[in-house]
């Protein structure tokens, strides 16, 4: 949602809603009186999907004592209960992906991380809180880190506070923190050109910092204990490095460009551009490049059964990019901010991928069915995709359910923020004092969107000409966050039109001690804010195509004992009827002063039923609910459409080629469930004949690099396949290693407190007890519980999950090791050692400096996926990468092609061998 005033100060995640699928020629505004019918796209209940089972999401009693409670049909998903998602193997976790983490990262003058909230709120991060505090979701966060930047000189410092050097506004903004940490985007329009010139020459190399991988490490480390939530910072630099050790920290916020300038611009219809881009290729570039490191911080942390859920505009690249490298992954999309016309869209360098890009999910959510509509239509004309006319687009094969789920924010927030705090009514007493006779009308303008601002002082104008009862009474107060604009040639000209426009109408109806509006063009502390909202007597938002704004819930939160009319901007409202498009702009204007006075005149009876609808409706239409609905019915969509079953067979021939072409090769094989099937008796799990002899002739050319990387204990590995000399094997998932033609093995485990097996034994001793046909399986590292055998897999199976938390709370916190579920197993082993890192290790081995080569890695099982992800991490280029699962039904996975049975694999290995 556009941020208000006390909102952040980066990039506003800005929510809207169109008024409609086209727009007329000529801009023309007009503001209409909300009513909650009139203004949101209030959701059929019978198309709803049906009420999950538990938990109350937040409420709020309001100052009337009455509760604000979330309706039933928005109550968060309990997965566990709902057998029919069983099938999606979803683990619980949403990933969240978003242009920022909510923290923004400084580092001090002693070199340490410094980690500080990022001011404001938005609908966006008061979802992620919203999930955070969740007992049902896990929840990770991947976002950019902001722009890090290191400490300034102290003679730097002293710099910004020296008048002569700064410019009108004062340098703030996103992540523009004065003093120890960082001064952001001198570019801006903040500074003067002295004191530009003056950072350029003395502090060039500010904005270019080193960061090592052990750096890298020491904030994530300090974000995972500080925060309840994984959170995984992306970083944009360039590598120094061929290991991808240091990084450098260069140009980061040059994404914002295109972002910004281009897309963010036309998703909001402003078009009149002065500088048409030369430079599209680079910026579009860089917009990428933002995306596909956010795509790498998924990869990091995406487990199979996640939820990736994707945020707005400046990560529209990103569903597509995460699909074609996790074909079977879950991911929806949702657009907080708003569309334009198709002939404005169109307009946008670089569109029809901008809008490919967004299709990569399988869930995209907009905010209001009439949205919802456009981008069907979207797709379907513009994109020719195929359809079924009611919110399903297929492409590819892929089914798309694009859905509307109406936004909302954290209103207990803004309840405790404006009828909590003493320094409210404080400000509000001061208000009250200073405007003692007149009616305040507080309007929320946009720099960005000019043409609201400009319609509503016509109208304010017009107000004041035609009742001149109001010439000496009515107050307008114009709110304009300077920190939330979104360079454009349009924005920096309309801060100076405005006050232009407003000195005009003072000096036309003001007087020495009268001045009609109040312009302060700075950020009003949030008690400020809300003791303003509190005291209007009319509410504005004027900004166009606006839509639901962060300011329209706050007001009405604000109004609960004047109850005063809330206006905004017409384009911005749910609404089919554009006739008062083709009226004649002054009219309008004119209109809207009749509609203002109106307002201001409204009886008492009738501003507390509108009033009373709209707070109901954000009552129920909250974070919660936006939340709770986005995820039911992208669950259910999955559940209709599995995204997994997707995922590409591995074909032969295209093996093949890959094959051929290629001079160096690597092979990396799990064994159990990969090469040989699975049986009761892992001592019977043996190797076919037709195996042995394709690994033996595939492990004896030069050109390939033939490895076995299995669970399995060192003996077994060395028993089964010890005679094959040119075979690497790695037991007990990375713990030993046992290089071609070596004799002995290596272990890497060998300096690890084993302390932590003892513990374990216990637990599945008491395992065992309870279960007939369990037994464990002592390794020299790892220790494995196997039920297989017994009876009641279904109460196995829950015993399993309860041990493995059991296991990963009190049992073994004081130990760095991972429990797993596997298959009618669950296996405890040292979490530094896994088959991920030894497929890392090969690939560095193997690729010594090149990003190119034949890798054929194949598994069926949650080990396995860490070696997927190794490929996934690493510097190669995917097209000769086959990363294959193994699997008879369908499930997500990290692999990219599939294959039914082991003997499918090895009837591929044998072919390949016969090279
Ligand atoms: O990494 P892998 O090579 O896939 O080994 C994983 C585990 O495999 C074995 O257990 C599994 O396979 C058995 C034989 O088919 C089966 O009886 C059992 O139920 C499976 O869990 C092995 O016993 C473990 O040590 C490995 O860690």
């Amino acid at each position: 949602m556009a941020g208000n005033e006390p909102q952040d100060s980066n990039q506003s995640v800005s929510a809207a809603i169109p008024g409609r699928a086209s727009i007329p020629d000529t801009p023309s505004l007009s503001f209409v009186l909300h009513t909650a019918d009139a203004y949101f796209d209030i959701p059929d209940p019978k198309s709803q999907p049906p009420p999950a089972t538990t938990q109350a999401s937040a409420t709020a009693p309001n100052v009337n004592g009455e509760s604000m409670k979330p309706s039933e049909t928005t109550q968060p998903l309990n997965l566990k209960a709902l057998k029919e998602y069983e099938k999606l193997g979803l683990t619980g976790n949403i990933i969240s992906a978003c242009a920022n983490i909510p923290y923004a990262v400084g580092i001090t003058k002693d070199g340490k991380f410094e980690l500080t909230p990022r001011p404001g709120k938005s609908m966006l991060r008061d979802s992620l809180s919203y999930l955070s505090s969740s007992n049902l979701w896990k929840h990770t966060v991947v976002g950019w880190t902001g722009e890090v930047l290191p400490a300034l000189s102290a003679e730097f410092g002293e710099l910004l506070t020296r008048k002569d050097l700064l410019g009108p506004s004062s340098p703030t903004g996103e992540g523009r923190q004065l003093g120890s940490v960082a001064v952001h985007d001198v570019s801006g329009s903040g500074f003067n050109s002295a004191f530009i010139q003056h950072f350029k020459d003395n502090e060039p190399s500010i904005r270019d910092i080193l960061i090592t991988k052990d750096r890298r490490l020491e904030l994530e480390t300090l974000l995972e204990h500080a925060f309840k939530d994984k959170i995984v910072p992306v970083w944009l630099g360039e590598w120094t490095d061929d290991r991808h050790d240091t990084l450098l920290l260069k140009d980061q916020t040059r994404w914002k460009r295109y972002a910004e300038e281009d897309l963010y611009q036309n998703l909001h219809s402003n078009i009149d551009r002065e500088d048409e881009r030369a430079d599209t290729a680079q910026t579009f570039a860089d917009y990428k490049r933002l995306n596909e490191s956010v795509a790498d911080g998924i990869i990091k942390a995406y487990k199979p059964g996640d939820i990736i859920w994707i945020h707005d505009y400046q990560l529209m690249l990103l569903p597509e990019i995460v699909r074609r490298r996790i074909p079977s992954a879950y991911i929806a999309y949702f657009h907080h901010t708003n569309l334009p016309p198709k002939e404005i869209l169109t307009m946008l360098p670089r569109h029809t991928e901008v809008l490919k890009g967004v299709i990569g999910a399988s869930v995209v959510g907009v905010a209001s069915d009439g949205l919802r509509h456009y981008v069907e239509d979207y797709y379907r004309s513009s994109l020719k995709l195929t359809g079924d006319g009611n919110g399903v687009v297929k492409t590819g094969g892929r089914h798309i359910s694009l859905i509307n789920v109406p936004v909302g924010m954290d209103i207990t927030v803004v309840q405790q923020g404006a009828y909590g705090e003493a320094k409210v009514e404080e400000y509000m007493h001061e208000i009250s004092r200073r405007y003692s006779d007149k009616k305040l009308i507080v309007a929320r303008i946009h720099p960005d969107r000019p043409e609201g601002t400009d319609f509503l002082l016509r109208a304010f104008e017009h107000l004041l000409e035609q009742y001149p009862e109001w010439k000496s009474r009515a107050i307008l107060i114009l709110l304009s966050n300077p920190e939330s604009i979104h360079h454009s040639s349009k924005s920096r000209t309309s801060r100076a039109d405005t006050a232009l426009h407003v000195v005009n109408i003072n000096s036309r109806f003001g007087s020495l001690v009268h001045q009609p509006i109040v312009y302060p063009n700075l950020k009003i502390p949030a008690p400020e804010y809300y003791a303003l909202l509190r005291l209007a007597d009319v509410g504005v938002v004027a900004s166009d195509y606006e839509g639901v704004s962060t300011m329209s819930m706050e007001f009405i939160v604000c109004q609960q004992e004047k109850f005063s009319p809330l206006f905004v901007s017409e384009k911005s409202i749910i609404s089919d009827d554009t006739s008062s498009a083709a009226v004649d702009q002054s009219a309008q204007a004119a209109n809207t002063a009749t509609t203002i006075r109106n307002g201001l005149a409204m009886s008492d009876e009738v501003k507390q039923s509108k009033h009373k609808a709209l707070l109901h409706y954000f009552s129920e239409h909250n974070v919660a609910s936006f939340t709770n609905e986005f995820l039911t019915k992208a669950c259910a969509s999955f559940a209709k459409y599995c995204p997994y079953e997707n995922a590409a067979e591995l074909e032969q021939a295209v093996l093949l080629k890959a094959y051929q072409s290629s001079q160096t090769r690597l092979f990396m094989f799990d064994y159990d469930g990969t090469l040989t099937p699975i049986v009761s008796d892992p001592d019977a799990a043996l190797p076919s004949a037709k195996l042995l002899q394709a690994l033996q002739k595939l492990a004896s050319n030069k050109q390939n690099k033939v490895w076995i990387i299995s669970g399995r204990s060192r003996a077994f590995l060395s028993k089964t396949f010890g005679d094959i000399k040119g075979l690497g094997l790695s037991a007990e998932h990375g713990s030993f290693l046992r290089k071609p033609g070596d004799e002995t093995w290596e272990n890497l485990a060998a300096s690890m407190d084993m302390g932590w097996k003892a513990e374990t034994d216990k637990l599945f001793m008491s395992l065992c007890e309870k279960t007939d046909g369990a037994w464990i399986e002592r390794k020299e590292v790892a220790i494995v519980w196997h039920y297989r055998n017994a009876i009641d897999h279904d109460a196995c199976l829950a015993r399993a999950v309860e041990a493995k938390a059991l296991l990963e709370g009190e049992y073994l916190k004081a130990w760095d090791v991972e429990v797993m579920l596997g298959k009618a197993n669950v296996e405890v082993r040292p979490r530094f050692l896994n088959k991920g890192v030894m497929a890392a290790r090969l690939v560095q081995e193997t690729f010594a400096n090149g990003t190119s080569g034949f890798v054929l890695c194949a598994g069926d099982d949650t080990t396995d996926e860490d070696m997927f992800r190794a490929l996934l991490s690493s510097k190669l280029k995917m097209d000769n990468v086959f990363t294959c699962l193994i699997a008879r039904d369908g499930k997500p996975s990290l692999g990219y092609y599939r294959v039914k049975e082991p003997a499918d694999l090895v009837e591929a290995v044998a072919i390949l061998s016969e090279q």
